[in-house]
Parts: structure tokens; C-alpha cells; sequence
């Protein structure tokens, strides 16, 4: 398969049987918004395709549970960082219970790894690669400026012009970033450059390096907004301390917009997963992010939320007359044998393309739905039905199309039918209520 890398900038071909993931998780002060969510339904969806294919998956995410903002929220509401990052850690997994997200195989607060953290910054100190001054220290970039800017495509000069290069005096570079800070604000630790707390970059790269044993991993994925600097600086320290690229694949999720602008924290443009997922269910949330490429911004809009909810009830409708395919009509007949999960496992191993996904099920609908009205017996229809289940199945919605009829329901739908035919519609309209009530007409 290939993936859309952006570290070439190109699709890089992907035939591994094993895959080393890493994914950056959120900084728990707050619950998540269904911005956040899309770099999870995207992994979801390809960890999901990856195990589709048997491809093993070993996949780590972090959790920033030390963090200014956190410091900041516990001093606002009279509780310990630990209560604060506690509580938000524990919303941010039933969050992605509720959106139906297969956990990573490990799930790592960074607060469990401060020594390690202080040791890899010790170490890059002891190889010149990062210097003190003053109890702060620095990564410098000067030794690593042909290295530096290949995510973001840009150069050193182009990134020190853009806008989130941090002003400090302290720095010999502008570009130089910070790996340890020194505070006494908030939790704090001793270290040999004195008390602090260590830099949000950092994090990652020194999970990856224990959890990978610092090897160079398959694929690491965040939103596009860390990029840079976030991911520039995970990559450049992992280089300078390993001799060796953190990751082949880089991939980076677009923004979810609403009204053209990126839903973030701070512009207070939110909608809150929990929120949403009462209001419309998380296959609704789903479905939207896969109905764009996962590279391009997507704005959110009631035109989209209304095609999302169509397309549920398209397959509730199916899912109803199913049934009567099952219980009640006869006629068999010979279909054309169309291989539709190898269009899907093609178009998936395309970077991913889902919306040409979303086509490939609305086709699958659409025949089966031709084949009910034919009056046509499941027996014929049970090929095409399976595929479109495992297609389902494999992006994670919840929905299924299944209904499973116990002996007794079948009678009753046949009674209702013979019912029908016999014109005795006030009996049939009973059975049928009760039908109704189940679900099942
Ligand atoms: N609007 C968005 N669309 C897509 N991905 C997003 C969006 N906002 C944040 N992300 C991604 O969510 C993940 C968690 O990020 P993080 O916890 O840093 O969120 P955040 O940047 O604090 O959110 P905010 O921007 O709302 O303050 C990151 O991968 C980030 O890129
Ligand atoms: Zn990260």
C-alpha cells in the first residue's frame, strides 16, 4: 500500500507485515472537541485496515499530563495538577470508547517518565548537541540546519520569519528550542541542570526511544498544526541522539473548520466529542471525516451532518427490508460475481482513500437495494450483503446491517404477509406495531 509521506512528500510504499506506529495524544486540561478526534478516527480507521490485512500492529500514543495548561487549569479551579490531569485523562478514554476506537496497544502519561526524559536531555547535553545557560537548556540547532525544516519543507531563515519561533534571549539561535525549563511554578523536578520541568518535544521523542528501543519507527501521525515546531523538533533531537531518523512516514491529518476556521481551544469554536456523540451518534462523525481526504481541511457544515444522517438512514431502510428478503420472498437469481473488497482494499491502499470508499458502499447499496425490490431471495443477495458488512466492519462504524431474527419473528412476518395478501389489514397492522417496536419492520 502506499501513504502520502510528508517528510518526501511523496506516497511511500508501505509492505511491511509489521508496523512500528506512534500518534500524539492530547494535553488533558479540557475534554476533547471532534477536532481532536480526527487524527484518532483517522489512525482508527487505518489501524483497523492494517489488521484487515494482517499487518500487526504495535501502536503507542502518548498523554501530555504535564503541562503549563494544566498547571494553569488546577490553580484556576483549586485542585492538584494530578486531579486535573486525572480526570481528563479518564474523559479523553470514554471518549474514544464512545467513538468506537480500538485502543492503542499502550496508552503512556508522560508524568511515568521524567527521569528517562531528564537523562535524554543529559545525554544530548554530554554530546553537544544542547547546552545550559542559567538552568534552561536549549537543543541547538546549528550542527543540524541541513536537517532542520525538511518536514515543513522550509528553511531555516523562512522558519525563523514565520510566526511560532518562541522570542528568548537566553537562545544563541532563534531556532534553538527548549528541552528543559526552568520554573518553580507548578510540579517541578530536580535535575542536573537544576529544578524545572521538561519541554513538550521532548515527550514523544523519548517515548518512542523506550518504547521502540530507539529504533526508527513505521509511521508517526499527529495534525497538521504540529508540524511545525512541534515535530520538527521531535525528529531533530531523536536524529542528533540516535543517528537515526525517528520515523519513515509522516503523516498529518488537516484541520476540521467551522466557518473556515480551524475548531480549536483557544478561538472557542468548539463542539465537544461528548456533545456530539449524544447529539448524532459517533458513526455521524465518522462518516464526515471519511467523506474527505484525511489530508485536506474539512469543513464542518449542516449540509455535511445531513448527508452523514442520510446515509444512516439509508442503511436502516436496508436493514428493514432485509428482512423480508430473508423471511418472505422466493425468486433466486444469478448476479454479476463484482469483487467490491478488492476495490475497497485498492482504494484503501490508496492513501487511504475514503471518500472513493463511501462511493464503493453507496454502489453496494444501491444493488442490493434493486435486488429487494426484485423481490429477490437473501440467498442471492447474502454475496453482495457480506461484503458490505465487512466493509463497514473494517472503518469501525458501529451501525451493523444485521438483524437476527429469532424463530418467532420469522412467524410473524410471515403471518403479517399472509396477512397482507388476505387484504386483513387491521390484524397485519397489530403484528406489524409489534414488529415495529423491535425494530426489526
Ligand atoms: N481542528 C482540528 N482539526 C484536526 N485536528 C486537530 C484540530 N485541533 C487539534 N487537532 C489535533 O488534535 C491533536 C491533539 O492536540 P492538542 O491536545 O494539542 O490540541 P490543541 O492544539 O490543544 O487543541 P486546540 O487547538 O483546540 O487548543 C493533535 O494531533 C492536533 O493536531
Ligand atoms: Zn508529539
Amino acid at each position: 500500500m502506499k501513504i502520502y509521506n510528508s517528510l518526501t512528500r511523496t506516497n511511500t510504499q508501505l509492505d511491511k507485515k509489521e508496523l512500528m506506529i506512534y500518534s500524539c495524544g492530547p494535553t488533558v486540561y479540557n475534554y476533547i472537541h471532534i477536532g481532536n478526534a480526527r487524527p484518532n478516527i483517522l489512525m482508527d480507521v487505518f489501524v483497523r485496515f492494517l489488521k484487515h490485512k494482517n499487518i500487526k500492529v504495535n501502536y503507542l500514543q502518548n498523554v501530555t499530563d504535564i503541562d503549563d495548561k494544566i498547571i494553569h487549569k488546577a490553580i484556576e479551579e483549586n485542585k492538584t495538577e494530578k486531579e486535573v490531569a486525572e480526570f481528563f485523562t479518564k474523559a479523553y478514554l470514554a471518549d474514544l470508547q464512545a467513538l468506537n476506537i480500538i485502543m492503542p496497544d499502550k496508552i503512556e502519561p508522560i508524568s511515568q517518565h521524567i527521569k528517562q526524559m531528564i537523562s535524554f536531555i543529559d545525554d544530548l547535553v554530554q554530546q553537544g548537541f544542547a547546552y545550559n545557560v542559567d538552568g534552561d537548556v536549549y537543543f541547538a540547532i546549528d550542527q543540524w540546519e541541513a536537517q532542520y525544516g525538511q518536514l515543513s519543507g522550509r528553511k531555516p531563515e523562512e522558519l525563523i520569519s514565520g510566526e511560532r519561533v518562541e522570542i528568548d534571549p537566553k537562545k544563541k539561535n532563534p531556532l534553538d528550542f527548549s528541552l528543559w525549563k526552568k520554573t518553580n511554578v507548578g510540579i517541578t523536578w530536580d535535575s542536573p541542570f537544576g529544578q524545572g520541568r521538561p519541554g513538550w518535544h521532548t515527550e514523544c521523542a523519548l517515548l518512542i526511544q523506550e518504547y521502540f528501543h530507539g529504533q526508527t519507527i513505521d509511521i508517526h501521525s499527529g495534525g497538521i498544526d504540529l508540524k511545525f515546531p512541534h515535530h520538527e523538533n521531535e525528529r531533530i533531537q531523536y536524529l542528533a541522539h540516535n543517528q537515526k531518523e525517528l520515523a519513515n512516514i509522516w503523516m498529518h491529518n488537516g484541520h476540521l473548520n467551522w466557518k473556515d476556521e480551524k475548531m480549536s481551544k483557544s478561538l472557542g469554536n468548539i463542539v465537544l466529542v461528548k456533545d456530539f456523540v449524544k447529539d448524532f451518534g459517533s458513526d455521524v462523525l465518522r462518516w464526515i471525516f471519511l467523506s474527505t481526504n484525511y489530508k485536506q481541511p474539512l469543513n464542518l457544515s449542516d449540509d455535511l451532518l445531513t448527508q452523514a444522517t442520510k446515509f444512516f438512514q439509508k442503511l436502516d431502510y436496508l436493514k428493514k427490508k432485509i428482512v423480508f428478503s430473508k423471511v418472505i420472498f422466493e425468486k433466486t437469481q444469478v448476479i454479476e460475481n463484482k469483487d467490491y473488497i478488492k476495490e475497497f482494499d485498492q482504494a484503501m491502499g490508496n492513501d487511504l482513500n475514503t471518500s472513493l470508499v463511501l462511493s464503493i458502499i453507496e454502489e453496494l447499496i444501491k444493488n442490493i437495494n434493486q435486488l429487494i425490490s426484485q423481490k429477490t431471495n437473501f440467498s442471492t443477495i447474502k454475496p453482495l450483503f457480506d461484503q458490505l458488512q465487512l466493509i463497514l466492519k473494517t472503518l469501525g462504524f458501529i451501525e451493523q446491517i444485521e438483524i437476527s431474527l429469532s424463530e418467532d419473528d420469522e412467524t410473524k412476518i410471515k403471518q403479517w404477509n399472509q396477512l397482507v395478501l388476505g387484504k386483513d389489514f387491521v390484524k397485519a397492522d397489530l403484528i406489524r406495531s409489534e414488529l415495529e417496536a423491535k425494530g426489526i419492520m
